[in-house]
């Protein structure tokens, strides 16, 4: 795909471009300048060397030995510098070819469904890797405001770029921004499902006028970041348009919506529910889209608004971060913090960020936290509709997360109708499954914690659950709902999480 992108700038730009790599015209000089400089006498100053004497006749003074050692010995330095600075470069001449090999294999790497355990991003081990793309290549309009460094760790990919759109273009991609094609609203404007002119399909967001000012804003730190940007596990930036008053932002298109449309359908009409193991794969994708934000770039990047709306799913129910406007270059330091006003989603904020503005990357694994509790209870993080003491979804969850069999009663009521009993397989599949609700509640209960400094890194998080989320081929699971046979094998794995913690 990223071969059909082109980069295109304004004309304005390419011409400001050239000019900065022109070289200086020489200014001209006045004829009499000229003439004075061919007239003025080099300046006479006494020489410290003698006076050579023509012929070398009698008459002529025995040469002092210094002045044949001096510039001997400045030759024989100026020789021996030479020589450095051609072993220099032969160095790095021949270095240059092995690090084109190296990140040519991690590119390789990068393809997805690549059958690699290759770990040269970090814990990324299935075949999906990111790393900062070349804010050149991006044909970002804002380069350089955030500072970023562009040599951030983990292999470099060939940016897919950020194409410039007239509106036209994104006009004629949504059939005139047709109320049949828009896929969802957001605060500050309407997302239209299109097909670009080269049939790419695309997620098309149009900035509403009236929200010019913090649309703005959003719309430039969307634009800044996610130009420079590049992992498999954040939706990508295919384009943008600025044209006059208009500001749309171009995106691949997930067809599978958000999460948050799985989870917390509107209706009982909508798709079937997520089933765990899905649920494991999209929470890992999450967790990696934030360790590549919080240790993958420097300096880090804080999301500040991860919600369940705001993971977006492919085709094949994976999972991808989307919607920057809010985030925050911080500290790549473990305790840097910036303060900042506090937006956010309600139900996610850390209670340190809520109360004092003081954000950290820990505070997206506490929004982390809460996305995990949604995957687990299939609830909302604030539900005013349920009983009192269950209204605010992290404190009713907290307390019941380390204690087995209140856990069994907070599991996802869709998830609890997959599970059949039909042989052993599917026993200890089941077993399994029961092992990893515990896990995973230790995971978000871990994530959750009222103190930052106590919530894990996202690195951490990526690692205890890789061993989870991974399909095993041996087991099986069938659609059949068979409630009190799952609540029967859950009354018998009561010594699983001893297990499991051991
Ligand atoms: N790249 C995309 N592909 C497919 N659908 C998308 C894409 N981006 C957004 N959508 C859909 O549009 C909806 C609105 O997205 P948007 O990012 O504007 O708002 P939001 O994240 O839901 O809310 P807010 O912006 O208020 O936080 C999403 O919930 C999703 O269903």
């Amino acid at each position: 795909m990223s071969s059909q992108l082109r980069t295109r700038r304004p004309s304005s730009s390419r011409s400001a471009m050239a000019d900065a790599f022109s070289p200086p015209a020489p200014s001209p000089l006045a004829a009499d300048d000229l003439a004075d400089a061919r007239l003025a006498p080099w300046p006479s100053s006494p020489s410290p060397w003698p006076a050579p004497s023509r012929g070398g006749g009698r008459g002529a003074r025995r040469a002092n030995p210094l002045f044949t050692i001096l510039p001997v010995s400045a030759l024989a330095i100026g020789l021996v510098l030479l020589v450095a600075v051609a072993v220099i470069l032969l160095v790095t001449r021949r270095a240059r070819p092995r690090k084109k090999k190296m990140d040519a294999a991690a590119d390789d790497d990068d393809k997805p469904g690549a059958a690699t355990t290759s770990s040269s991003c970090g814990s990324n081990n299935d075949g999906r890797c990111g790393g900062y793309a070349n804010a050149g290549a991006a044909g970002c309009i804002y380069a350089g405001r955030l500072g970023f460094s562009t040599s951030a760790p983990g292999p470099k990919r060939m940016s897919r770029g950020a194409q410039v759109f007239t509106y036209r273009e994104l006009e004629r991609a949504t059939e005139g921004f047709n109320e049949g094609n828009v896929v969802g609203k957001g605060a500050y404007g309407a997302v239209f499902r299109g097909r670009l002119a080269d049939g790419t399909p695309a997620a098309i967001k149009r900035l509403r006028l009236d929200h010019r000012r913090q649309g703005e804003r959003e719309f430039r730190i969307e634009v800044d970041l996610l130009s420079r940007m590049d992992s498999p596990y954040l939706v990508g930036l295919l384009g943008y348009c600025a044209d006059q008053s208009h500001r749309l932002l171009v995106f691949e298109f997930m067809p599978n919506g958000s999460l948050k449309s799985h989870l917390h359908p509107p209706s009982a009409t909508a798709s079937p529910p997520l089933d765990w193991q899905t649920r494991l794969g999209i929470a890992l994708d999450c967790a990696r889209a934030l360790e590549f934000l919080h240790e993958h770039t420097s300096p880090a990047v804080i999301h500040r608004d991860f919600n369940c709306s705001n993971v977006l799913l492919d085709h094949n129910l994976r999972a991808r971060v989307s919607d920057f406007g809010m985030a925050k270059v911080g500290s790549n330091k473990a305790d840097g913090q910036v303060v900042t006003r506090v937006l956010g989603t309600t139900g996610y904020l850390a209670p340190e960020y809520a109360s004092t503005g003081k954000l950290t990357t820990k505070s997206d694994v506490y929004s982390y936290g809460v996305v995990l509790l949604e995957l687990l209870t299939g609830r909302v993080p604030v539900d005013t509709q349920r009983p009192p003491g269950q209204h605010v979804l992290v404190s009713w969850a907290l307390p019941r997360l380390t204690n087995r069999e209140k856990l069994v009663q907070m599991v996802d009521p869709a998830l609890k109708g997959q599970f059949a009993l039909k042989d052993l397989i599917q026993v200890s599949f089941l077993l399994c499954s029961i092992c990893y609700f515990q896990q995973v509640a230790a995971i978000a209960a871990m994530c959750i914690q009222t103190k930052a400094e106590y919530r894990p890194l996202m690195t951490d998080v990526v690692q205890s659950l890789i061993p989870i989320a991974k399909p095993n081929p041996g087991m099986s699971c069938s659609s059949t709902p068979l409630t009190p046979a799952l609540q029967h094998v859950i009354f018998m794995s009561s010594q699983c999480g001893d297990k499991a913690a051991a």
